[in-house]
């Protein structure tokens, strides 16, 4: 984990098609204009440098498709590989968020970030919410909004199912950018604490 203020963020990410790679560069692009080093970490292909990356990150951002209400199978994959580092509490006290896509409006993305949250939990990380408040709950408000399908845990987008990856909704790459932005910002600040607390406890 890095010592000075500026964090590290993984993004560690599965998409069978393409959709949500584009999300896991709009978190990678955020998490970067947030002041963040960034890496990012396709989980059906991951490497053993590639572990290291997670294993030395400060935040890991989870990220899939919605599959049949949940994350993907290549997605549960990599989650049950994270035991090995369970059983050392190696991923204790980073931080976590999560970001997924789906087909249909709801899709039960919301049971996709809760398995991220619960995943998060059972490392011991400390998990970052999105921090925006609804979009597009108003009949003055818009597709456009920010975070326009109105989630809270994580970074959620819609892509109509015939659509190709260069038609991810506008507005949830920049949610899921915002939320790139958001973890960098908070991971620092938690850094910047733990330095804090390092120098009056010498
Ligand atoms: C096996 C499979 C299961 C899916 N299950 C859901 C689902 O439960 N809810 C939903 O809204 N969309 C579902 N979809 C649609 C995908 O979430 C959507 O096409 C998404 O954009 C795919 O992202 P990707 O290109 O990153 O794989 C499913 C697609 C596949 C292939």
């Amino acid at each position: 984990m890095s010592t000075a203020s500026r964090p590290t963020v993984a993004v560690a990410f599965h998409s069978g098609y393409g959709h949500t790679a584009v999300l896991a560069e709009a978190v990678a692009r955020g998490a970067a204009e947030g002041g963040a080093e960034v890496v990012t970490v396709p989980v059906d292909t991951i490497t053993e440098e590639q572990w290291d990356q997670l294993d030395a990150a400060d935040a890991i951002v989870f990220g899939s498709p919605t599959y049949m209400g949940t994350a993907s199978g290549a997605f549960h994959a990599f989650a049950e590989a994270t035991s090995k580092r369970w059983f050392t509490s190696a991923w204790k006290d980073k931080l976590a968020a999560g970001f997924t896509n789906s087909g249909s409006k709801s899709g039960d993305k919301l049971h996709t970030l809760q398995f991220f949250s619960v995943l998060a939990a059972q490392h011991g990380m400390n998990w970052i919410n999105l921090g925006l408040h609804p979009g597009w709950n108003t009949s003055e408000a818009s597709e456009n909004d920010l975070n326009r399908l109105g989630i809270f845990l994580g970074a959620g987008a819609q892509t109509h199912t015939d659509h190709g990856p260069d038609e991810v909704h506008k507005a949830d790459i920049a949610t899921a950018e915002h939320l790139g932005r958001r973890v960098a910002e908070q991971t620092a600040v938690v850094l910047a604490g733990r330095t804090a607390l390092a120098a009056v406890t010498v």
